[in-house]
C-alpha cells in the first residue's frame, strides 16, 4: 500500500520514527511533513495527507500530533476521510472492521513507540469485514457528508 504521513512538531518524532517501521512493513510511505520540531500548526499537515487519500494518490494516512486529536478533528472534515483516533490494539483492529477507516491518527504524547508500532501494523493489515451493518452506517455518514457539501 501506498501511506501518506504527516505531524506536527508534537507528532514529529513518532514520524520519524514509524516510517521505517512502515516500509519494513512492505508499504510505500510518503511524507507530507513537518520537517522539524519548530511549532507549526497541524492543519497544515492534515490537509495535504487527507488529499493524497482523497485523489487515490495514497491509500491510506498516518496523522501524529501531540494527542491526536487536533489530527483527526482535522481530518473528518474532509470529504471521503474516516480517521479514527485510536490509541489501543483493540480498536486498531475493530476501526478497520467496523468503521473501514482509510485514516489513522495518534498522539505521541499519549503513547509510546512501540505501542504505536503495533496499533500501525494492526491497522494497516486489517481487512473491512464487509458486512452489510458496518456498509449500511458507513453509507449513512456518506449520505450525511453528501447532504453537507455546498454546491456551487
Ligand atoms: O491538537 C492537539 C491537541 O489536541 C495536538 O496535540 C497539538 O499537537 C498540540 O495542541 C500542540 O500543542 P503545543 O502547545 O503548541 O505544542
Amino acid at each position: 500500500m501506498k501511506v501518506a504521513i504527516g505531524a506536527d512538531h508534537g507528532g514529529y518524532r513518532l514520524k520519524e520514527e514509524l516510517k521505517s517501521f512502515i516500509e519494513k512493513l512492505g508499504h510505500a510511505v510518503e511524507d507530507v511533513g513537518c520537517s522539524c520540531e519548530d511549532s507549526v500548526d497541524y492543519p497544515d499537515y492534515a490537509i495535504p495527507a487527507c488529499e493524497k487519500v482523497i485523489a487515490g494518490d495514497a491509500d491510506r494516512a498516518i496523522l501524529i500530533c501531540g494527542t491526536g486529536i487536533g489530527m483527526s478533528i482535522a481530518a473528518n472534515k474532509m470529504p471521503g476521510i474516516r480517521c479514527a483516533l485510536v490509541h489501543d490494539t483493540f480498536s486498531a483492529k475493530a476501526t478497520r472492521e467496523h468503521n473501514d477507516s482509510n485514516v489513522l491518527a495518534m498522539g505521541e504524547r499519549v503513547i509510546g513507540p512501540g505501542l504505536a508500532q503495533d496499533i500501525v501494523q494492526i491497522w494497516l493489515e486489517t481487512q473491512f469485514s464487509e458486512a452489510e451493518r458496518h456498509a449500511n452506517r458507513i453509507g449513512k455518514i456518506r449520505s450525511l457528508e453528501e447532504s453537507y457539501t455546498l454546491h456551487p
